[in-house]
């Protein structure tokens, strides 16, 4: 089947603003969406979709950046691979839609990983495991805050530049600000000295441990610890302390006090040492181009359209291919859900019930949904804008906004933290000349919008976008009211819709204080061949963090299917079995 150019492009979000009078005359200049683009789609997305394979040594349910990883890492390896997506582009998250010549990132669009130097540019490695790569713009700025006590800081990509901004709000914490980041770095520096690769292949941990052991016992010493604990170590200061939860809360969606030290360790130094790289073109680019490339290695292909209705079993209760709703069938030696874990084990998941392993509740007593976001993706005329909006003028892509502190994680109706992004600030190829994408999102939940009749749901999306337009206006963007072009707003329905995320939600986060990543699923499940990736496995949310889950999900598959060196059989089985009971005891 071939994607045709409007399928390649449905709309985000079904809106019709003009059915809401209130709406058009609080905004006169704005007019509804524009229609979907007839632009062709890409050619990695039009060559995609070749008949399915029978059999093929492993199979990937869904192409998010978890399995576009692995699946690319396993083809360069020699594994014949088929990624079976169910909607019609690749990426999920990361993947983009285009409306009248503008180019949205659906997801969040402040990129990690692209570096250049180190271990942990998990993105540029998994473009060069097909032979790819991508042209990307460095941000000078990782995020400027905007927040209650009068806090506007910007995270310079230059590290001491950085410090100076945030000790000069608090002179008194200047030890402790120190200290705090440079533990960050500490982790850093251990994990971009190895090769990053599964954790649950003894070979690899006894190689990385002989190599770089100081490394090592570094990382064992925080992988239990979450970043608050350490922030308290070194600082008292109660407002700094709310800000260091905002800086977890920003990618984590969870304060200090439940976000893991490896992965705090990881964002606050990766964005100063291979800093935040926009991909020009866009974020979907990158699923793009790992597409491309898998679909170049032989016996692989990517298919879209193409939605798993569950994983089939063997006799023997291994997992050995999927089935698609349509009955078609891929078998596979190796079964990767890149899934959550609800779509996977949970209710009408991607497992019958009588199959789900035991060793589930203890993930679903430990973890819970994150909430989802409302997205709002905007076209903005920049003559109309009050402020300057050039890079060379001072304007950052990302924006971080807050108007009270008791409202970082609880407030709804747009009245809470919100994220700004405005790609076309680092990359104008996005839009139109002269024409702008801010896209604004806040964390919102499925119960707001769930069973709302058509009229009332979209009342509601109209009502957020009022509210946070005004707050945009009243504290950055003066003029921003007047220069909407067009917009579309994406709720936690749309997340799940075009996801096909449980609850639209962001990824599991921890339910209560756990010991840091400790408990965190790997790859491998209780169930024989079937494995997990994604933000669903270690070490969670964000594309440099799910490009790390494909690389050791690969790496444990290759293991497994034999096209890596293991040690003898036996003892692989003994002791990836024995650190897996070890870690359960956690
Ligand atoms: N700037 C950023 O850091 C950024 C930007 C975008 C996304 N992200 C991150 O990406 C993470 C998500 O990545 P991910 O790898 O977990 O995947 P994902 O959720 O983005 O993608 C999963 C894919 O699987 C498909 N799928 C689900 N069920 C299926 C089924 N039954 N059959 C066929 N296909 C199915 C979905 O359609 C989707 O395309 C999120 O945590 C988010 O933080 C980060
Ligand atoms: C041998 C022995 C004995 C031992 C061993 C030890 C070891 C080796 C260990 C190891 C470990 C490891 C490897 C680990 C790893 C880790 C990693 C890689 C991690 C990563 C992470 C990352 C992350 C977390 C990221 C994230 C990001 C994100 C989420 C982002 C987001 C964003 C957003 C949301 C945006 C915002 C916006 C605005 C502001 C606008």
């Amino acid at each position: 089947m071939v994607v045709s150019a409007f399928q390649a492009h449905v709309p985000l979000a079904h809106r019709h603003p003009s059915a809401h009078p209130s709406i058009s005359s609080l905004h006169p200049a704005r007019r509804p969406r524009a229609s979907a683009t007839q632009a062709s789609p890409p050619a990695s997305v039009q060559k995609a979709n070749a008949p399915l394979p029978q059999a093929v040594d492993a199979v990937f349910i869904g192409s998010g950046m978890g399995a576009l990883t692995a699946a690319a890492d396993l083809a360069s390896k020699g594994a014949s691979v088929a990624v079976l997506e169910s909607y019609l582009i690749p990426g999920g998250s990361s993947g983009w839609f285009e409306r009248d010549g503008f180019r949205f990132d659906v997801g969040a669009s402040m990129i990690f990983g692209f570096g250049e130097r180190g271990t942990t540019n998990l993105l540029t490695r998994a473009l060069a495991t097909v032979g790819k790569r991508l042209e990307t713009k460095p941000d000078p700025v990782q995020v400027r805050y905007h927040l209650p006590d009068g806090i506007d800081v910007k995270v310079h990509r230059e590290y001491e530049e950085f410090l100076a901004e945030l000790i000069k709000k608090f002179p008194h914490e200047k030890k402790g600000i120190r200290k705090f980041y440079d533990a960050c770095w500490s982790v850093f520096n251990s994990l971009n000295c190895m090769p990053l690769k599964s954790l649950e292949e003894p070979n690899y941990l006894l190689r990385v441990f002989a190599a770089h052991p100081i490394a090592c016992l570094n990382l064992l010493r925080f992988i239990g610890r979450n970043a608050g604990d350490i922030a308290r170590d070194h600082i008292k200061d109660e407002t700094l302390l709310k800000f260091i939860d905002m800086e977890c809360y920003s990618w984590s969606v969870v304060p200090a006090d439940l976000t893991p030290m490896i992965n705090a360790g990881m964002v606050f130094s990766d964005r100063h040492y291979g800093g935040i790289n926009y991909p020009i073109g866009g974020v979907g680019r990158i699923a793009e181009e790992l597409v491309a490339g898998i679909e170049e290695c032989d016996g692989c292909s990517v298919h879209f359209g193409a939605r798993v209705k569950k994983v089939v079993f063997d006799g023997a209760g291994a997992a050995c291919g999927g089935q698609l709703v349509d009955g078609r069938t891929v078998s596979a030696k190796a079964v990767i859900s890149n899934a959550t874990r609800w779509n996977t084990f949970g209710e009408k998941g991607l497992v019958e019930a009588e199959r789900v392993p035991q060793s589930e509740a203890r993930f679903r007593e430990r973890y819970v949904k994150s909430p989802s976001f409302c997205s709002m993706h905007i076209a903005v005329r920049e003559k109309d804008l009050k402020v300057a909006m050039s890079e060379e003028e001072g304007m950052d892509c990302h924006h971080i906004m807050l108007d009270d502190w008791g409202e970082i994680e609880t407030a709804r109706d747009g009245k809470g933290t919100l994220f700004i992004s405005i790609p076309t600030v680092l990359d104008k190829s996005l839009a139109p000349p002269d024409m702008h994408i801010f896209h604004v999102f806040t964390p919102s939940w499925m119960d707001e919008w769930n069973g709302l009749p058509y009229a009332e749901y979209q009342a509601k999306k109209d009502a957020m976008l009022n509210t946070v337009v005004a707050r945009l206006e009243k504290k950055l963007f003066p003029g921003l009211n007047d220069a909407i072009e067009f917009y579309e707003v994406g709720s936690a329905r749309t997340h799940r819709r075009y996801l096909g995320r449980v609850d639209g939600s962001y990824g599991p986060v921890a339910g209560k204080k756990l010991a840091g990543l400790m408990s965190m699923p790997f790859n491998r499940t209780d169930v024989d061949n079937l494995y997990c990736v994604g933000d669903s496995t270690f070490p969670g949310q964000g594309l440099n963090a799910t490009a790390f889950s494909g690389f050791a999900c690969a790496h444990r598959v290759a293991a497994d299917l034999g096209i890596i060196a293991t040690l003898p059989g036996p003892i692989d089985s003994f002791l990836t079995d024995l650190l897996s009971r070890q870690r359960l005891k956690l």
